[in-house]
């Protein structure tokens, strides 16, 4: 990956950005319009790799998309959707985790599916075992090659009762995509519940769909044969959220984040003020900053929906290197997901990597040799340094360290860094943040 920034750190950011719908969200969304027989439009979509990716896949199966770039408006007209030549599709390798989820709304189309090798960030092994098993309960033949899946439904696919070993997100969206038009009823037990989830559930209820989620986190799916379109703005990106809140508090910052909502960030919102973080939710935004004082250091675990989410882990912890005391982050949704404390460290960071499971949950990674929890000791003042960004998150976490640090830091790899995060180069300028492109 290619790009390179030059930050000059130690000065706060301060400032307004915007942030538009989320990328776990609207990718998803997209897809689901493969499902209709009707056009769909799909607003507050950010400009980011992986919606780009989603529009290029979904081109190649016939469905025309025209993305109005600055409004963020999408249409997408899937009336001629059509089998995408294996070399086309296979182009894809390892740009994004989405592909996976293009498996059912593509058995009900076409009755097959090619589906090219996964991307995503590498914080973790992140099989694809539940998507194909819960495939295979709906019906699908499914046929791993030595590049990509192909599968086919030679007896159409029918409702099944699906129970998860874990809630997966992936996994509950393939059920819910396949289910959706499946003959009979679904049941999944054990679902995850993300609010990126709700909002799909709520595009396929517009389009027809018969979904309901219980307490216990059992969805039933009645199977319809027919799905419209839908027309529908996207909810906000929480975790972009949460990064230039915590952006804002290891700067000694302000920024007031339009567009950013509180039910779907309350958990954050909780851990931020423990911290010592002052927000303000406002009708059109959160105003997040950094009062003045000590951090506080704080115990974390990351969790399922409503727990604290994973990806909101990597930049709060560039946040607590500069909190008082000791801080212990449990990370158990990924068993990998500590690579980028590495570079953090080089920087000056005081963060101990441990097999065990410290907080308080025993988690699904406990006594298996997984580097999945971190004690942060802090204050520590950050200092410049070289760094390479590892994945999505990473990368936004050390672009926070490198505003943080005294002196100039080079950062290369930032181009992931636009896979999740709309125009962050902009936003960091509008924020005062000293940072150019080499050329
Ligand atoms: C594009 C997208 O929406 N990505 C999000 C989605 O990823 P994604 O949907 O890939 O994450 P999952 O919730 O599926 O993964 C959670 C855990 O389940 C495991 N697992 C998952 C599927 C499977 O077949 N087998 C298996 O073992 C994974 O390895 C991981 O340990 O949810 C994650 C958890 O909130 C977020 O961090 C990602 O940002
Ligand atoms: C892990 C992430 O995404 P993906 O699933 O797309 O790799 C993320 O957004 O932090």
């Amino acid at each position: 990956m290619s790009g390179l920034l030059t930050i000059e750190g130690g000065t706060p950011l301060n400032g307004e950005i915007t942030v538009r719908g989320a990328k776990n969200f609207v990718s998803k969304a997209m897809v689901a319009s493969l499902l209709g027989e009707e056009p769909s439009v799909l607003r507050n979509v950010p400009l980011i790799r992986d919606v780009d990716v989603v529009s290029d896949l979904l081109r190649l199966h016939g469905v025309t998309v025209d993305h109005e770039r600055e409004s963020g408006v999408i249409h997408l007209d899937p009336s001629n959707v059509e089998s995408a030549h294996v070399a086309d599709i296979d182009a894809h390798a390892g740009s994004s985790r989405i592909p996976i989820l293009f498996c059912g709304p593509l058995l009900h189309r076409l009755g097959e599916a090619f589906i090219p090798d996964l991307g995503g960030c590498r914080i973790g092994d992140r099989p694809i075992d539940y998507h194909l098993e819960i495939l295979r309960q709906f019906g699908a033949v499914v046929d791993k090659r030595t590049q990509g899946i192909h599968l086919s439904a030679p007896r159409g696919l029918h409702g099944a009762r699906i129970e998860l070993p874990y809630p997966s997100v992936g996994a509950t969206e393939q059920t819910l995509l396949t289910a959706v038009r499946a003959a009979g009823l679904t049941e999944l037990r054990n679902a995850a519940i993300e609010p990126e989830i709700m909002d799909l559930i709520a595009v396929l209820q517009k389009m027809g769909a018969i979904i309901s989620v219980d307490t216990d986190r059992t969805v039933r799916i009645e199977g319809v044969a027919r799905l419209g379109g839908f027309s529908h703005t996207s909810l906000a990106d929480r975790i972009e959220a949460g990064s230039w809140a915590s952006a804002a508090l290891a700067t000694q910052g302000d920024i007031f984040v339009r567009g950013a909502t509180q039910p779907e960030m309350m958990t954050f919102l909780n851990t931020f003020r423990k911290v010592g973080g002052a927000f303000d939710v406002r009708e059109d935004g959160i105003r997040f900053w950094h009062p003045g004082g000590e951090l506080s250091s704080i115990v974390l675990e990351t969790d399922v929906h409503p727990g604290f989410m994973t990806d909101w882990q990597q930049p709060l912890v560039v946040a607590l290197t500069q909190a008082t005391g000791l801080s212990i982050v449990h990370e158990t949704v990924y068993e990998n997901r500590f690579g980028f404390t590495e570079a953090l460290r080089g920087m000056g960071a005081k963060i101990q990597i441990y097999r065990e499971c410290l907080g308080g949950l025993q988690c699904r990674f406990g006594q298996r040799n997984f580097n999945h929890s971190a004690v942060v000791s802090g204050p520590t003042p950050l200092r410049a340094a070289d760094i390479m960004v590892p994945d999505l998150r990473g990368g936004f976490s050390h672009l926070i360290a490198a505003l943080t640090a005294q002196g100039t830091s080079r950062v290369s790899g930032i181009d992931i860094i636009n896979r999740g995060y709309e125009n962050f180069q902009v936003k960091l300028e509008a924020l005062g943040a000293r940072a150019l492109v080499a050329a």
